[in-house]
């Protein structure tokens, strides 16, 4: 988890939010030397923390549970649960993933914490603006990728993953083409990759960026000067770079 002060006199003192790097995959080799661990830097955080609001924004998958192979068994140690509870006690946290709200809150289990779904697309209330998500592509991808050993929807609500970790590295293109291939002439959908996952979201604008400023608002942060913000790599990164796949 890093941290970032918001709307602040003092932002100079904190180190600015850089997108991902076009020396490395993804910039992830470089991005704890730009973005140093919270728990490595935590004198320097407390010091900044003096006086402000503390306000907290984590994503779920590899931030408190491990990344395993199936994403149903994405668990989270009770230690972590608990170490979330007890935050949530001092500060206001919150929970955006991209999975469906219902299950990220039924794998965390904590009841005093905000909870963001299919990469806030479904806070608390999903938006008027996506009623619903067309299921004809999900039936649409199913289909397609049920040729491909190892390949699995996941149905978050208002977006679905197509999960390839466990598809032999030989198909992973194969596999991005036929996808692709389903979404390209639909703007009603846009695609983005995360780790070893393709997404197909509505192509309303909206991410993990706008679930925390949100968020913020509702909590009654918006235009508050003396807030530190306390975030995981995964919110940090989509405030800046959507992971969007663009079409060739
Ligand atoms: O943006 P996020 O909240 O991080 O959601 C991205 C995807 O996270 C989950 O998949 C990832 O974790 C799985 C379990 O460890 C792993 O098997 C998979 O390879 C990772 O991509 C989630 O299951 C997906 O629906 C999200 O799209």
């Amino acid at each position: 988890m890093g941290f970032q002060l918001s709307h602040c006199s003092k932002q100079k003192k904190v180190k600015p939010f850089y997108g991902p790097d076009k020396d490395d995959d993804n910039g992830y080799a470089s991005w704890p030397v730009k973005h140093p661990s919270a728990l490595e830097t935590f004198d320097s955080i407390s010091k900044e923390a003096k006086g402000k609001k503390v306000v907290v924004f984590l994503d779920y998958d590899g931030t408190l549970s491990p990344i395993v192979e199936d994403p149903d068994k994405a668990f989270m140690s009770s230690e972590m649960r608990m170490a979330v509870r007890e935050v949530a006690k001092y500060f206001p946290t919150s929970i955006i993933s991209g999975r469906s709200r219902e299950k990220v809150k039924e794998f965390v289990q904590v009841t005093n914490v905000y909870y963001g779904g299919s990469h806030g697309l479904d806070i608390l209330a999903p938006l008027r603006a996506v009623k619903s998500f067309d299921k004809k592509i999900s039936i649409e991808v199913e289909d397609t990728i049920t040729e491909i050993q190892g390949a699995r929807l996941e149905d978050n609500k208002f977006c679905i993953s197509v999960h390839y970790r466990q598809v032999p590295p030989k198909d992973h293109d194969y596999l991005k083409e036929k996808v692709i291939s389903l979404v390209e002439n639909r703007p009603e959908f846009r695609l983005t990759e995360g780790k070893m996952v393709l997404e197909v979201r509505p192509s309303i604008l909206r991410n993990k960026g706008d679930a925390l400023n949100y968020l913020l608002d509702t909590l009654g942060f918006k235009d508050a000067k003396d807030v530190l913000l306390c975030t995981s790599e995964m919110i940090e990164r989509t405030k800046m770079h959507s992971g969007l796949i663009h079409f060739p």
